[in-house]
């Protein structure tokens, strides 16, 4: 390019002056199309069909796709995420919907840089609304009534009980209700609410491609950046007036008890990178509340369900372990329960619902003994930690017996601190500062959801039905072929 400019400042108003770079340019461009074909060719059977992704590789240009090392090994994975925290705290950018639409302007916990907004998101949800008493022990009354619909719900199936679409109804309305609070949603709405987030979840991966070279990818992907801008819409047309009436409904019962995740936003105050004082503080506006909301509700319902459903299909295909978990739930009488956990414990290993974690490179690192350049990504692959054969003995097989004692995995955490290195052996929740901060919620859900489905009925497999364990990475993992399951009904639910 240097040299260019050097020749082009001796032909001052001539037509090469203009065209020449432009010259230059095509010649180098096809070139490299040239090259790529030629490559493609060579790797390719068949000619490659022409789709707008193939021709943009032609050019070298892969949308939404940053440099990436994926690393399998839990230590490595440990000393980055957890000892060397300050450089693995960043996801990519331009990641999740919210921040796609704003250019990057609205941010929710997810894609929040690590920093001071971050610490401000992050710790409303962790210790406002998922308080131990304040937001977990409130949410109890929403909880049994989730459960004695879904009970209701799957009792009143015919023979073929769709289980993903029962348990979804259920965990979202709980989440809608812990969310907004009381007597703000009714069950139309949060039907409606349910199938817009549904259908958002199925696009998201799609709009993946926005993540870099965003104008050339509004571009060729209109139709993708409409779908989009609607789903947003959509989402700021439901949750808006709900965000409205809890704020009304503060104003008029004068109650400034928190009650509800939107209460904490209501309340909550963030930097505000644009005040003079750098201790200044704004509210968060409407945008940001309306993406907060949806990353609450997504993230609250569609892990659980993953879980939830991988679980029961296994105990449908294993109904020794199903006996053997009712029998210490019921004899528990709502006592710890050290099976349900390590049920728990073993569904979370085999069937990650998040199979992997992205960081950022803020710097040149060394991973492992992989350097990694600045601008470029790490991948965690829990997946693959999780069904490590040279620490799991049979990964890929149900044993919840490895959780309890002396088994293998006795004494497994999930929270993984600094000097756990060597006893870590799975990380569904991720690691680190942005470690997962709706586990213990997430736990408490699963656990109680499973104890009280487990009691109230018996769960068998559909005649002529296999249950199918093939797994498709959507934006979450979850079963390729939702479960089906005949039921028998049990004692009726406490
Ligand atoms: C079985 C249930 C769940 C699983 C397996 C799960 C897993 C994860 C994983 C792997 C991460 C990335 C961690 C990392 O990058 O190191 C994450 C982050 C996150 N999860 Fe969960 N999660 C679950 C439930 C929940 C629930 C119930 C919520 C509640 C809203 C939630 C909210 C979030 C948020 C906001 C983040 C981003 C945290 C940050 O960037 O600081 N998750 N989760």
């Amino acid at each position: 390019m240097k040299r260019m400019s050097t020749q082009s400042s001796n032909m001052q108003g001539s037509i090469l002056h203009v065209t020449s770079p432009l010259v230059l340019s095509i010649a180098t461009l096809s070139i490299a199309v040239l090259c790529n074909l030629v490559r493609h060719l060579i790797n390719a059977s068949t000619w490659p069909s022409i789709t707008k992704e193939s021709f943009l590789r032609l050019l070298g240009i892969r949308l939404g796709d940053i440099p990436t090392t994926v690393i399998l090994d839990s230590a490595v994975a440990v000393d980055a995420l957890v000892r060397r925290a300050d450089d693995f705290s960043d996801r990519p950018p331009g990641g999740g919907a919210t921040a796609i639409i704003s250019n990057g302007k609205l941010q929710i916990i997810t894609t929040v840089p690590y920093g001071p907004h971050w610490v401000a998101l992050r710790r409303n949800l962790s210790s406002e609304a998922f308080h131990p008493v304040r937001g977990l022990a409130r949410a109890a009354p929403h909880r049994a009534r989730a459960l004695a619909g879904l009970v209701d719900d799957i009792a009143t199936r015919s023979a073929a009980v769709p289980v993903r679409e029962c348990l979804y109804a259920a965990l979202f309305a709980l989440n809608a209700a812990t969310c907004f609070g009381d007597g703000v949603v009714d069950g139309e709405r949060v039907e409606a609410m349910r199938a817009a987030q549904q259908e958002f979840f199925r696009l998201l991966p799609s709009f993946s491609v926005f993540a870099t070279f965003r104008k050339v990818a509004r571009l060729l992907y209109r139709d993708r950046w409409k779908q989009l801008v609607h789903c947003r819409r959509r989402q700021e047309e439901m949750y808006l007036p709900l965000i409205r009436a809890c704020q009304e409904r503060r104003s008029t019962a004068r109650c400034t008890t928190t009650v509800s995740y939107v209460d904490t936003l209501l309340d909550l105050e963030v930097p505000d990178e644009e005040a003079t004082n750098p201790q200044g503080r704004r509210k968060l506006s409407d945008g940001e509340m309306v993406g907060l909301v949806s990353e609450y509700l997504g993230a609250s319902t569609g892990t659980v369900l993953a879980l939830l459903e991988w679980t029961l299909a296994n105990l449908v295909l294993r109904p020794d372990i199903q006996r053997r978990l009712r029998g210490e739930v019921e004899a528990a009488a709502g006592e710890a329960c050290a099976y349900l956990r390590a049920v728990v414990m073993e569904s979370l290993r085999r069937h990650p619902p998040i199979p992997s974690v992205q960081r950022h490179m803020r710097r040149d690192v060394v991973v492992g003994s992989t350097p990694v350049t600045r601008g470029t990504l790490v991948n965690f692959s829990l997946e693959e930690i999780g069904r490590d054969d040279k620490i799991w003995t049979s990964p890929e097989e149900f044993i919840p017996d490895r959780f309890m004692p002396g088994g293998e995995g006795e004494g497994v955490r999930l929270t993984i601190g600094s000097k756990e290195a060597a006893k870590v052996m799975m990380m569904p929740f991720g690691a680190g500062r942005r470690i997962c901060p709706g586990m213990g919620y997430a736990i408490l859900h699963i656990e109680f959801f499973l104890a009280n489905l487990v009691t109230a009925f018996e769960w068998h497999q559909v005649k002529g039905q296999a249950v199918d364990l093939k797994p498709h990475h959507g934006f979450f993992t979850t079963m390729s072929n939702p479960l089906h399951a005949r039921v028998v009904r049990r004692a009726p639910v406490s």
